[in-house]
């Protein structure tokens, strides 16, 4: 932020509390419809609310904002310190960030980004690969020579993927990089009970835990007239999102399908397909941490079998001409496929693409986020481990307060008109009944490597601070 600036920087008389200038804190001048943020007791609802993209009948504009007062949960309850940022090098390439900042050709946005920049002589085989530049984000000088591959904060490990799949030949680094290669194409979801690592899942139990005795039929399982005003809202690099509106009575809420390719031959968006063992640990963790506040809500999970149908692909069609997908055309899956289908509850956009109406509704928005993690933390030893803003999902709520059970202590916090959900455990980590469910990430070389942004920093730190911890 311009420290030089006047005062019209300031979005509203709460930010100016989180900087410490007195000159600023002085200010803390009565702005037209804001009131003074000081010695008020927020246990009295006293701000109005929206968020950017809700609909007016739903939202008005704030007219007044209150300081967040967390006296209720005990202040010294989340204290905590951040580290220095350290960058490291991605091996075998040069980190070139700060020059193609400095280049006024290179694209505005690459300072929030991962760069990642081949050597020379790796550049002219790059090209080759250029024909992949809708798949993977690729920085360009004038004269369209590729100078490197930006991975955008938040789901970044597909597009490196690709890119590493295609670029392997070239690269021709060390064993460690070859070895890494195929850690990273054969996902790592372990399930440990007590010290023994096993893969313990069957087809048959994997079934009986869906309740069924075999795949449905993907077709009629997912028929268009049980879904209306269905379309695909996103998608990761292990399977497709859609949102629908139930067709049944009594649902009265939205919910999104995450339909993810299990146990086939082929690979799909740059990743071998996981097994049933592997993807155990996510549907275990979803079904744990679905009763509490601030974690997906899951409604079902079942495996179909068969062609992606046609409306799917229609919409996924629909999904690619507008806003353009990462991710392989699903006709290219056969009769014989087999998919596992998580069906959640709604929870709203992605905190990327949300903007908060002011300070404070970010703040209990942050509260929030923590209470989550601390009552999933309490529960079941959670870890989330890939917390970026793109697994944080915003949605309005007209109700007051959003209430969290921890200890056995039921702490309250003001909702300021926005609900979060925490999404995507794949790299989560759980404890149930003494079994530990997670995704062992200690070979997992590959998410330690992206920089640039503080998001890739973040990994290499925790595992710094966890060294021989999974
Ligand atoms: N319950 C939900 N409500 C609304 N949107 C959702 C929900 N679950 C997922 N999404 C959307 O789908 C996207 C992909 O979901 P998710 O992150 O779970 O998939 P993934 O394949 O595990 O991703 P990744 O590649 O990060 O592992 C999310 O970024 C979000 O936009």
């Amino acid at each position: 932020m311009d420290k030089s600036s006047g005062d019209e920087i300031w979005e509203d008389s709460f930010d100016k509390l989180l900087d410490p200038r007195p000159q600023q804190s002085n200010l803390n001048i009565i702005k037209k419809n804001v009131r003074l943020s000081y010695n008020i007791d927020t246990s009295v609802e006293n701000s109005s609310h929206s968020i950017k993209g809700c609909s007016p009948k739903s939202c008005n504009r704030s007219v007044s904002i209150s300081t967040p007062n967390y006296n209720h949960l005990g202040k010294d309850l989340f204290n905590c310190g951040l580290s220095p940022i350290n960058r490291l090098q991605l091996d075998g390439f040069e980190d070139t960030t700060e020059k193609c900042n400095a280049d006024k050709d290179a694209e505005p946005n690459t300072k929030k980004r991962g760069l990642i920049v081949p050597s020379k002589n790796q550049i002219d085989t790059f090209s080759k690969f250029s024909n992949q530049t809708n798949k993977v984000a690729c920085a360009s000088n004038q004269s369209n020579k590729i100078v490197g591959v930006v991975l955008k904060p938040g789901k970044w490990r597909k597009s490196l993927n690709i890119f590493r799949q295609t670029q392997i030949s070239v690269l021709n680094e060390s064993k460690k990089l070859e070895s890494r290669n195929s850690v990273c194409q054969d996902r790592k979801s372990i399930f440990l009970n007590g010290l023994n690592k096993q893969n313990v899942i069957s087809q048959q139990d994997f079934y009986k835990y869906c309740n069924q005795g075999k795949p449905l039929k993907f077709n009629a399982a997912y028929s268009q007239y049980k879904m209306l005003k269905t379309h695909k809202i996103g998608e990761g690099a292990y399977g497709e999102v859609f949102r629908y509106t139930p067709n049944r009575k009594g649902c009265k809420n939205d919910l999104v399908l995450k339909i993810i390719p299990i146990e086939g031959s082929i690979e799909v968006n740059g990743e071998k397909q996981k097994n049933f063992s592997q993807i155990w640990p996510e549907i275990i963790i979803t079904k744990k941490l679905s009763s509490i506040q601030g974690f997906a809500n899951i409604e079902k999970v079942s495996t179909v079998k068969g062609k992606y149908p046609q409306h799917f692909v229609k919409l996924w069609k629909r999904y690619d001409d507008e806003k353009g997908s990462e991710n392989d055309h699903p006709g290219l899956f056969g009769e014989n496929q087999l998919f596992v289908v998580l069906e959640l509850h709604f929870a709203g956009s992605d905190m990327s693409n949300v903007i908060f109406l002011n300070s404070e509704q970010s703040f209990y928005a942050l509260q929030q986020i923590i209470l989550t993690l601390a009552v999933g933390e309490e529960d079941y030893q959670f870890e989330h481990r890939d917390l970026h803003w793109g697994n944080i999902l915003i949605k309005s709520t007209t109700k007051k307060h959003i209430c969290f059970k921890f200890n056995n202590t039921d702490l309250i916090v003001d909702s300021k008109g926005v609900n979060i959900t925490i999404i995507d455990y794949t790299l989560s980590r759980i404890t149930i009944d003494e079994c530990c469910y997670f995704n062992d990430l200690s070979n997992d070389e590959e998410l330690f490597q992206a920089s640039g942004d503080y998001q890739f920093d973040i990994y290499r730190m925790m595992r710094n601070e966890l060294k021989e911890y999974h």
